[in-house]
């Protein structure tokens, strides 16, 4: 028996957007479990809910209905056991990488030398050993999406929400990102929820893959993936077999749910 607390859970979490427009059903009961140290990836069409759940999740909006608990506490805003991190870096051009690296302890006025010198190792270990003293500029987009990697994990977050952190980098920085995250949030035995587009990397990179249906976003489908694929790196998941019957399943719901959407 264990006594442990789900990473997240959502119980029929509905979202409705109101503008000048009116009112749209963006998410429509979700309920979505993520256990301690488990990564599940999201997917499903554009503007199904995706980015919403996150936000919900992260405490940034409030649901219209439904509850969320991370680790068995109610969600009422922003939460320093969640860290996320996006599509593009948002490094500040005007501070050196190590200094972007440290923004999350600052704000939480925790910078001191030991947390420092453990920005700075972790850095390391992620390859910026050289560049700690650049600025952003300087670097490429894989080398800033490190750093950015690095500035969320400087405040020890639980759970990691990342919203399509690796869509912007070609395909070989991409794969060795992929590598990356998966290693240190799984060293770490961090929670991770990621949003993609790219069912591969979902695949590859993920204990569970949902598929979320659209208009309104609810949950259409939830596939573990099995021992090999899970334990391989990504690049290697991508290869064995059974990776793309996988593929191919989730690649028909996408199908089933655009002819839906054209009758
Ligand atoms: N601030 C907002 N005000 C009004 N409607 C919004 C707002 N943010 C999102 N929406 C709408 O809510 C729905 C879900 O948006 P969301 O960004 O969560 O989808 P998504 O699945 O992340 O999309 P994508 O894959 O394109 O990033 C969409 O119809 C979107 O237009």
């Amino acid at each position: 028996m264990t006594d442990k607390k789900p990473a997240v859970v959502l119980s029929d979490v509905t979202h409705v957007y109101v503008s000048d427009k009116g009112a749209s059903l963006a998410v429509d009961r979700v309920c979505l479990t993520l256990a301690e140290g488990e990564f599940v990836s999201l997917v499903g069409p554009s503007g199904c809910g995706k980015t919403t759940l996150l936000s919900i999740i992260a405490g940034l909006i409030e649901p219209t209905a439904g509850h969320v608990q991370l680790f068995g506490q109610p969600v009422d805003g922003p939460s320093s056991k969640v860290g996320y991190m996006l599509q593009h870096d948002y490094l500040f051009p005007w501070r050196t990488i190590l200094d972007n690296a440290c923004i999350g302890l600052e704000l939480q006025g925790k910078v001191t030398a030991e947390h420092k010198k453990n920005v700075s190792r972790m850095l390391g270990e992620m390859g910026l050993a050289d560049v700690v003293s650049r600025y952003p500029h300087q670097l490429s987009g894989g080398m800033r999406q490190r750093a950015a990697l690095v500035r969320t994990l400087a405040t020890s977050p639980d759970i990691m929400l990342l919203d399509e952190p690796f869509s912007a980098l070609d395909y070989q920085t991409k794969l060795q990102l992929e590598q990356l995250v998966l290693d240190t949030l799984r060293a770490r035995r961090k929670s991770a929820i990621l949003v993609t587009h790219d069912i591969t990397e979902a695949i590859a990179m993920s204990d569970r893959v949902i598929v979320l249906d659209h208009s309104p976003g609810q949950v259409r489908r939830e596939m573990s993936i099995y021992g090999p694929i899970r334990e391989a790196s990504p690049m290697k998941a991508r290869e064995l077999p059974g990776f793309h019957s996988l593929f191919n399943e989730i690649w028909n719901e996408f199908e089933e749910m655009e002819a839906r959407r054209e009758t």
